[in-house]
């Protein structure tokens, strides 16, 4: 029989999990790397993927940008899990936390482009916000804003990346 997984909100008691689980993503270049200090308190964004046997086998967050806009950040899975559907699994939950909140696009920045194409996601090319909402979201000093704006700063992390976006 095939081994089960949960999806479920994370807890505090999560983190140092998330952590382990991303940091070789971290040395890969492929997710940003965070202070243990930024997941505890981005804790609430977060859902995991529990096996069966009580290991966390995934993440993925939802981080709030704007009235209308979030972005799905740190979405990762175990190596020895991945092609189960644990992804796909906590992209589904992540967008419906996504229209819980009552948003109305989500973005994304990743090398996975077929993966996040499957979920309706699209390449964004030029598109971008409202002039007003431009001079707000750019006073953020967050990372994901940044690269939502795709501004100079933070071209090293966005180098190779497709900025993606989903309706909902
Ligand atoms: C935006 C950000 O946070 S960064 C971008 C994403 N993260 C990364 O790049 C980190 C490194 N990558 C990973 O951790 C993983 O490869 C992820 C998160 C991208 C995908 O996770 P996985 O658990 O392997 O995805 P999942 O198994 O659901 O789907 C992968 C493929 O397996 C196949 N698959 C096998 N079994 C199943 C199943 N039971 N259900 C669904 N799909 C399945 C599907 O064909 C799927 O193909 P597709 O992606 O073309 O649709």
């Amino acid at each position: 029989m095939a081994q089960q997984y949960t999806v479920r909100r994370a807890r505090t008691s999560d983190v140092p999990a998330i952590q382990r689980l991303i940091e070789p993503l971290v040395q890969e270049r492929i997710l940003l790397g965070k202070d243990l200090v930024v997941f505890y308190e981005a804790v609430q964004e977060f859902r995991v993927a529990e096996s069966d046997t009580g290991e966390i086998i995934g993440c993925g967050a939802l981080h709030v940008m704007w009235q209308d806009l979030a972005e799905v950040r740190t979405l990762a899975v175990s190596r020895a899990w991945r092609g189960t559907g644990v992804g796909h699994a906590l992209l589904d939950r992540l967008l419906e936390d996504a229209r819980e909140l009552g948003l109305s696009r989500v973005f994304c920045l990743t090398f996975e482009v077929p993966f996040f194409v499957r979920h309706g996601f699209a390449d964004m090319g030029t598109e971008t916000v409202a002039p007003e909402v431009y001079a707000e979201l750019v006073r953020s000093p967050d990372e994901g804003v940044a690269e939502f704006l795709d501004l100079a700063r933070v071209k090293p992390n966005t180098l190779g990346n497709t900025r993606m976006l989903k309706r909902l």
